[in-house]
């Protein structure tokens, strides 16, 4: 199909490391009178889809990709992906890509100058890197990490009322060696001007070349190969009492190792969903939206971390049972 001559659709990449609230910026971004019409794209790790269900509901189009890391075997899903959007641009002006925690930004940025359609039909706005002021901490040893800073053009140090005033001039000045550049925000809970990072024009090639001259050549990147995922999906009721005890009991014992856990249950038979996130030792759970009448009540639950040993993982939740 023939593209219509229009001008090129802005891009904004978010990126950051796991649990960094990437997703709570989108859901700022979607809610934000801004008055653009927001097509979103969201790339998750494991192989169950629950990012894109945190998403709030709106009659935005949002499209998922779970099948691997963005940067790597979904590359050419992304391209796909963009190139039959382009073919709907009376639907949308603005595309949002939420990647992976584990994304390496430099191949995702990579598609918008290798591929034609990618090329002339969008134009990379931002990238926009959220980092944990909390747990980044526990992660300057990944490559992921530092260079999701490095390629950023924007900057939010996030969870700011977790961390006192001198760590976050610490941090701060651990980001700036990184990346000098980059336009940097301190906030709480992704909230800011949503009009400091949608439109700016902030991206610059000769930036991105100067981090690394060869990154428009580059192929996929090697991964830590002992980080990985499990995701359960199982029906049943979860009794709350047993799922606190699991729950606090695992991230006292192995929180170094699970980086990021997120899940939507059935608890309790309860008349809406119960979400839970983690990070580390940190855990958050509260009820979201109510199920749909007729909407299968499964639990569905991911973990991202090293070393996970996923048949004890998967017979802990099922103990966890009414
Ligand atoms: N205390 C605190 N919690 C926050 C803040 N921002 C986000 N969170 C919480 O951190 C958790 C992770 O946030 P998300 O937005 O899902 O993070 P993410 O980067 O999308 O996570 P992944 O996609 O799994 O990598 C959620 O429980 C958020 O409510 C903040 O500023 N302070």
């Amino acid at each position: 199909m023939a593209y219509l001559k229009v001008k090129p659709t802005p891009v904004t990449v978010i990126t950051g490391y796991l649990g960094a609230g990437k997703t709570t910026l989108l859901n700022r971004i979607l809610t934000h009178k801004h008055g653009k019409k927001v097509a979103v794209i969201v790339n998750e790790f494991g192989e169950i889809g629950i990012d894109a269900q945190l998403v709030i509901d709106t009659d935005e189009e949002i499209l998922e990709m779970n099948n691997g890391c963005i940067c790597c075997t979904v590359r050419g899903d992304l391209i796909r992906i963009v190139n039959s959007l382009m073919q709907k641009r009376d639907k949308f002006d603005y595309l949002v890509i939420e990647t992976t925690g584990l994304a390496d930004p430099a191949p995702v940025i990579q598609s918008f100058f290798v591929d034609e359609v990618m090329r002339s039909h969008a134009e990379l706005d931002a990238v926009v890197t959220v980092v944990d002021a909390k747990h980044i901490c526990h992660h300057w040893d990944s490559n992921e990490a530092q260079e999701q800073i490095a390629f950023a053009d924007v900057v939010l140090i996030n969870k700011i009322d977790l961390v006192s005033q001198p760590q976050l001039q610490e941090l701060e000045k651990r980001v700036r060696e990184i990346n000098a550049f980059a336009k940097l925000y301190h906030t709480q809970n992704c909230n800011l001007n949503i009009e400091g990072i949608l439109g700016v024009k902030a991206f610059d090639l000769k930036n991105a070349l100067s981090i690394d001259s060869n990154f428009l050549e580059e192929d996929a990147h090697e991964h830590d190969r002992s980080i990985s995922s499990v995701a359960i999906a199982q029906t049943g009721i979860v009794d709350s009492d047993k799922l606190t005890n699991w729950l606090n009991q695992l991230t006292q014992t192995q929180g170094q190792n699970i980086f990021r856990l997120k899940g939507i249950l059935n608890v309790d038979s309860e008349d809406r969903r119960f979400v839970f996130q983690g990070i580390h030792m940190l855990l958050d759970g509260r009820p979201g939206r109510p199920w749909k009448p007729g909407e299968s009540r499964k639990n569905e639950l991911v973990f991202i971390g090293r070393n996970l040993d996923e048949n004890q993982l998967k017979q802990e939740f099922r103990n966890c049972l009414a």
